[in-house]
């Protein structure tokens, strides 16, 4: 049974309280935080956002959020009035000074000043550095206060400077909590699990034997109601300039010597470091961009990228990347890095592929040994081993699939991922949160493949919604013998 201990009583100050991101995630996240008896009877969750609210409408707004966001088997009315109770809001323009911040200073004085604050900053993230200058101003920064950051942190090296310049000013960075969502899913954290815990993969784990990793990210969402972002955004800097870079560091980093935060990270960023730069010159050869046309998802006719948008747009939604680890580990590795929105099917692992054995003893060389973390959905580990077939009197190979789902005791679903990072920040754990040198390592290698782009210098490609892709996405791994996952089944 996983034990899930309570905090210390905490403020937690969310800028951004109407938006989606609040009402989606953020809540049902605390919520079920309570249902686990982690949140403190007197903990606050204080919403602030310029909507002119009163606490009864801003409650009666999260209580519909719960409503519709959470499952029927979580929603328990009792519990949710009870997490009700812990919610106040303030109106409050955070772009702005003024007499709002004193609404916000008053009710955090209300409490023990040694008491944990938690700014999550769930907005847009030019807001970030006024939402730091005044909470400094009006003094509301204590030891024990920390700030949570959302992606993106930029949308290049200069933007992403420019917001951890305007945070870094007001908060030290160990008060600084970076969130990636991808870090608090159990299976990218069982990448540390499985590597390091198990001499028999530590053992294969470099060159010598992994022939190429691949890391996968598919949804068959499209941009939902969040076009605006998206379009200036894009697969690349929506998912790998961030998640699946993370991802990558994980699965490439050497040993750090503990599971201390600065260890994790710096372990991860020698990663970052040593990627190859993909330029101008290379990135035709090294990365696929594409944009959905219409296409069926799961029976149902949806509407191309364009149509979706009513515009005409430059941004891939799909992104295909071969990347190289200039490290002695991973000599000549490929890592295939990808992406889509309104993919065919949703599903995120990552896919490891071993060298075939060295041997002529079976005639045939013996297939390739090929290690599956199923991230979501169903987590678990698949490892596709050679075995004799026993169906045949002369001696022949088979492939047999070992393949264990990692559940919960009782079968119960993973806590969505925001539940642990949620409370990570309150207990001041940084290790799943990524530091600043480790963003700007990551948009110094993304950059240059953007700006490639921008400069024509890569075609877009299309791709039918509810495809696997684009066909060049498939060559990139077949000019090494290598196929995607899902076209070896
Ligand atoms: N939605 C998602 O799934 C994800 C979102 N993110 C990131 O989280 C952040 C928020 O995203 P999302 O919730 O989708 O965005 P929304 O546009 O839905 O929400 C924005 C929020 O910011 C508030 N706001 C805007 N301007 C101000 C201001 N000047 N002062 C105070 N509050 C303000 C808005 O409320 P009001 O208008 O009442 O002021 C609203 O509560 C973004 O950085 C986004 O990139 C990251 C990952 C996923
Ligand atoms: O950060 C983001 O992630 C989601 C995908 O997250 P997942 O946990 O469902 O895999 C993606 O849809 C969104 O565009 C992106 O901003």
């Amino acid at each position: 049974m996983e034990h899930f201990q309570q905090v210390e009583p905490f403020d937690y100050v969310i800028f951004g309280a109407t938006g989606d991101l609040t009402m989606r995630k953020l809540l049902p996240a605390l919520y079920n935080r309570l249902r686990m008896g982690q949140i403190p009877d007197n903990a606050r969750i204080i919403g602030a956002a310029r909507s002119e609210l009163d606490r009864a409408a801003y409650v009666a707004r999260a209580r519909e959020a719960l409503e519709h966001f959470l499952p029927a088997d979580v929603f328990n009315s009792g519990l949710v009035e009870r997490f009700l109770g812990h919610i106040h809001y303030v109106t409050l323009d955070s772009s702005k000074k003024g007499a709002q911040w004193d609404s916000l200073k008053t009710l955090l004085a209300g409490a023990d000043p040694d008491r944990i604050r938690v700014y999550y900053f769930a907005t847009a993230p030019q807001l970030y550095a006024s939402i730091c200058e005044n909470l400094h101003e009006y003094g509301l920064i204590t030891p024990r206060s920390r700030v949570v950051l959302e992606k993106p942190i930029g949308t290049n090296m200069a933007t992403a400077t420019a917001i951890n310049d305007g945070v870094g000013q007001f908060f030290p960075e160990n008060q600084i909590y970076r969130i990636d969502h991808y870090l608090g899913k159990e299976t990218v954290q069982n990448v540390l699990a499985l590597r390091f815990a198990n001499p028999l993969m530590n053992a294969a784990w470099s060159a010598e034997h992994i022939e190429s990793v691949q890391i996968t990210a598919v949804e068959t969402v499209g941009v939902e109601g969040r076009a605006a972002y998206y379009d200036t955004s894009g697969a690349l800097r929506d998912m790998i300039q961030n998640h699946l870079l993370q991802v990558l560091c994980l699965v490439a980093m050497e040993a750090p010597d503990s599971l201390e935060a600065d260890a994790v990270r710096n372990a991860k960023l020698a990663v970052l470091n040593a990627l190859r730069p993909i330029t101008e010159g290379t990135a035709a050869a090294e990365t696929v961009r594409a944009q959905y046309t219409a296409g069926v998802i799961d029976g149902k006719n949806v509407p191309g990228y364009l149509d979706e948008l009513g515009k005409d747009s430059t941004t891939e939604t799909y992104a295909a990347i071969r990347a190289w680890v200039d490290t002695p580990r991973w000599k000549n590795v490929p890592f295939y890095i990808r992406t889509a929105k309104r993919s065919g099917r949703k599903v995120s692992e990552i896919v490891i592929t071993f060298r075939p054995a060295a041997t002529a003893m079976f005639g045939a060389t013996p297939a390739s040994n090929r290690l599956v973390l199923r991230v979501q959905p169903n987590e678990g580990v698949e490892l596709r081993l050679n075995v004799k077939n026993p169906a045949l009197d002369v001696f022949n190979l088979q492939t047999a699939d070992l393949d264990t789902p990692i559940r919960m005791e009782g079968g119960m679903p993973f806590p969505d991922s925001y539940e642990r990072l949620l409370l990570d920040a309150v207990r001041g754990d940084p290790v799943l949160f990524i530091r600043r040198d480790e963003v700007e390592a990551a948009w110094r290698w993304a950059e240059p493949i953007l700006d490639a782009w921008k400069d024509g210098k890569v075609p877009m490609q299309t791709y039918s919604a509810g495809s696997y892709g684009p066909e060049q996405a498939v060559r990139l791994l077949a000019e090494h013998g290598d196929n995607w996952h899902e076209t070896a089944e």
